[in-house]
């Protein structure tokens, strides 16, 4: 078993970001459109995420992966693509955790959550309930790594158990042009990978609304990703997100940057599309008028499978739109939709994946003229 902490050299990224950029383009091609910016990722210490199963052999212990086409398994000391902060944690938790048998027994997963900010969650994952003598145990872990990391939290998760030591959050700072925003990213919710790539995200996305006025639709806002950014620009942001925690982060955020312009809807994107149709009505918009919004501009960031028909009709009734996609296929077939209505105006890559075959894609529509 062999740790492949070798960094894939410069020629290789770029041969694979080029092979990116064309089947980007290939895909985009039928719709006209504008050759795709492309924002490229740091080669290592780009992951602010990270997940290792644990091995233990004798009183030795330590993280391993598997090789995703011969399915074996490997050490992993140090892990190139996670963050620096990932990196350190992953030699000092070890270190504590192998001689504590309340710690290290049954610990089948240790998974990592860091921020630019070097603030740090670790999950430890178990295969036994956690008494109050792990707790114990866990709270001595968190005061001792401590030392080294400003803001390190501890959760254990066991089946239908979740024993927080601190909190289950990271605070993150997004520098973002010239501003620094707050954002709180809470343990197994969506956030962003590649932190440095999603500032590169949302200064592009920022790009594309300077000259548009008016109010803000989003859909599959997470907690705030875009919204909070984009309040700067817009009157009014409405957000709309399907995830509990998410939205509650959200709330959070809205209230830490300092923002009276954002509000956040806990509603899916279906149920959204509904209500802006007049079809339904939902007690989580009490309150909220729609209709008295001058929504110019509509931001779409959904899931891996796209947006849904009623959804890519109710878009196309706005004269801009925002689509963000981690999966350009989908993209792709949602464009012949968007495009019998509107022309895209700008496209662009960003390698949140490096080092996979995952693109990550924005296009900006604008309605035909
Ligand atoms: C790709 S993430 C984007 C989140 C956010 N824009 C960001 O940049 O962090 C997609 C988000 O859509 C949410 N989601 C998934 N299905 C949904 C649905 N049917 N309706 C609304 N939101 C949904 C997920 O919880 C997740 O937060």
């Amino acid at each position: 078993m062999e740790s492949p902490m070798t960094v894939p050299g410069h020629q290789e990224y770029q041969t694979q970001l080029d092979e990116k950029v064309s089947r980007l383009t290939q895909l985009l091609s039928p719709f006209s459109a504008p050759a795709p910016s492309v924002f490229a990722s740091a080669p290592v210490h780009y992951r602010m995420r990270a997940e290792f199963r644990v091995w233990h052999e004798g009183d030795d212990l330590y993280h391993i992966m598997f090789n995703q086409e011969t399915k074996e398994k490997y050490r992993v000391d140090q892990f190139a693509p996670a963050s620096k902060t990932i990196n350190d944690a992953m030699t000092a938790l070890l270190e504590k955790v192998k001689p504590s048998d309340v710690l290290r027994k049954k610990l089948f997963q240790i998974d990592y959550l860091s921020a630019l900010s070097g603030e740090l969650v670790i999950s430890l994952l178990y295969h036994r309930q956690l008494d109050d003598a792990w707790e114990a145990e866990a709270t001595k872990l968190r005061e001792a790594l401590q030392l080294q990391f400003p803001a390190v939290n501890i959760i254990g998760r066991a089946r239908k158990q979740k024993r927080v030591i601190g909190g289950d959050f990271v605070i993150e700072r997004l520098p973002v042009n010239s501003h620094t925003f707050v954002f709180k990213h809470i343990e197994n919710s969506f956030t962003q990978p590649n932190a440095d790539v999603n500032c590169k995200m949302i200064e592009w996305a920022l790009n594309c609304v300077a000259p548009l006025k008016g109010d803000l639709l989003e859909m599959y806002c997470g907690a705030g990703n875009f919204s909070i950014p984009l309040a700067l620009h817009f009157d009014n942001v409405i957000g709309t997100e399907i995830a509990k925690p998410s939205v509650q982060a959200a709330q959070y955020n809205i209230e830490k940057n300092n923002l009276d312009n954002v509000k956040i809807v806990r509603l899916a994107a279906e149920e959204f599309t509904e209500a802006m149709k007049g079809e339904r009505t939902f007690s989580r918009l009490e309150g909220i008028d729609l209709s008295a919004y001058n929504f110019t501009t509509v931001l779409v960031d959904p899931p891996r499978a796209g947006l849904d028909l009623d959804s890519l009709k109710m878009i196309q009734d706005y004269e801009n739109i925002i689509y963000i996609s981690c999966n350009p296929e989908t993209l792709a077939e949602n464009l012949t939709h968007l495009c019998e209505t509107h022309d895209i105006a700008e496209s662009a890559l960003f390698d949140q994946f490096p080092f996979t075959h995952h693109i990550e894609a924005g296009v900006l529509l604008t309605r035909k003229g």
